[in-house]
């Protein structure tokens, strides 16, 4: 049998790597950004289901990815060494579904990228799941608040940024009134600590968004934006959970940016914010 080296190897296989690296290059330099899916909630429920019920992931995978992807997004557009603060210090805030889950991942990559997460996890959700996400928070030091601070400028004299995963695509207004009172206290403080929103900004309609609601300077849009992305006014809007199988792209019709290299995020192009003001 002929034996194969494993530079030779490698070196058989970089060509057809490299044609494909210059072919994605293409294909991210054409993108039409004008042309990108934005979807509704019970499309993106429709999503949610097929990727559990059809492709048979499970929950950890994808919060997995997902929570992995904001941690990255986050790095990438507040990095540590740039935050003042207490050796980084940010604030993870979660809800009780699996936006929340998602920030509990999200702060424990944080943790190991070199940040100080702190959460505030007010209705803790008792599945397995979510005990394990806590527990492992918990085994790498990271605190939770047990009250949120009455004068919310403690958060922004204390934390360089404050990660939302309160609610994510199955949210319905009106906030019960215990977490109204959070983000009443973020809207407050968001013209003073950045605000990166998971998936949806806490409080929004999906589809409609909510004019007089949070306004995050990060939205890290998953799996496919949402509607009510199109009414984001912030600075930076990064795709994550990059776990969508083509089949299921092709399915809804989804046209999303391709992903860079093994990156799990893309940055997605935001309005010209002096266009719009004029328009
Ligand atoms: N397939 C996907 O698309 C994936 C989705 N993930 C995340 O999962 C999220 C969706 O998770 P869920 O369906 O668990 O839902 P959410 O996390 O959006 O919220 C559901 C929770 O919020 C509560 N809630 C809803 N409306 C409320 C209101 N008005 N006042 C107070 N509480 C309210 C519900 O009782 C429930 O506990 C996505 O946004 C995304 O962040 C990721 O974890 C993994 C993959
Ligand atoms: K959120």
């Amino acid at each position: 049998m002929e034996k194969i080296s494993v530079s030779r190897l490698s070196f058989r296989r970089k060509g057809s790597w490299r044609h494909k690296e210059k072919e994605r290059k293409e294909a991210e330099e054409e993108f039409d950004f004008s042309t990108m899916s934005f979807v509704g909630q019970e499309e993106a429920q429709q999503i949610d289901q097929e990727l559990f019920n059809e492709y048979l992931f499970s929950v950890d995978q994808l919060m997995e990815l997902a929570g992995y992807s904001c941690a990255v997004a986050v790095a990438r557009c507040y990095p540590v060494e740039a935050l003042k603060k207490d050796h980084a210090a940010v604030l993870v805030i979660c809800g009780p579904g699996n936006n929340g889950g998602d920030g509990l991942v999200c702060a424990r990559h944080l943790k190991l990228f070199g940040y100080k997460p702190t959460l505030f996890y007010p209705r803790q959700n008792n599945k397995p799941l979510f005990k394990a996400l806590a527990l492992q928070c918990e085994r790498l030091d990271i605190p939770t608040l047990s009250f949120f601070p009455t004068d919310p400028q403690c958060i922004v004299d204390s934390f360089n940024l404050v990660v939302d995963a309160l609610f994510g695509f199955s949210y319905k207004p009106p906030a019960k009134p215990e977490f109204a009172g959070v983000i009443q206290s973020l809207i407050q403080i968001q013209e003073r600590v950045p605000i990166c929103s998971i998936d949806i900004p806490s409080g929004w309609d999906v589809e409609q968004g909510n004019p007089e609601g949070l306004q995050p300077d990060l939205l890290i849009s998953l799996t496919a934006p949402k509607q009510c992305a199109t009414h984001f006014k912030g600075q930076r809007h990064i795709l994550g959970g990059r776990f969508v199988p083509p089949g299921l792209e092709q399915k809804y019709g989804l046209r999303l940016p391709p992903y860079p290299g093994t990156d799990p995020i893309v940055e997605l192009k935001v309005p010209d914010r002096e266009e719009s003001n004029q328009s």
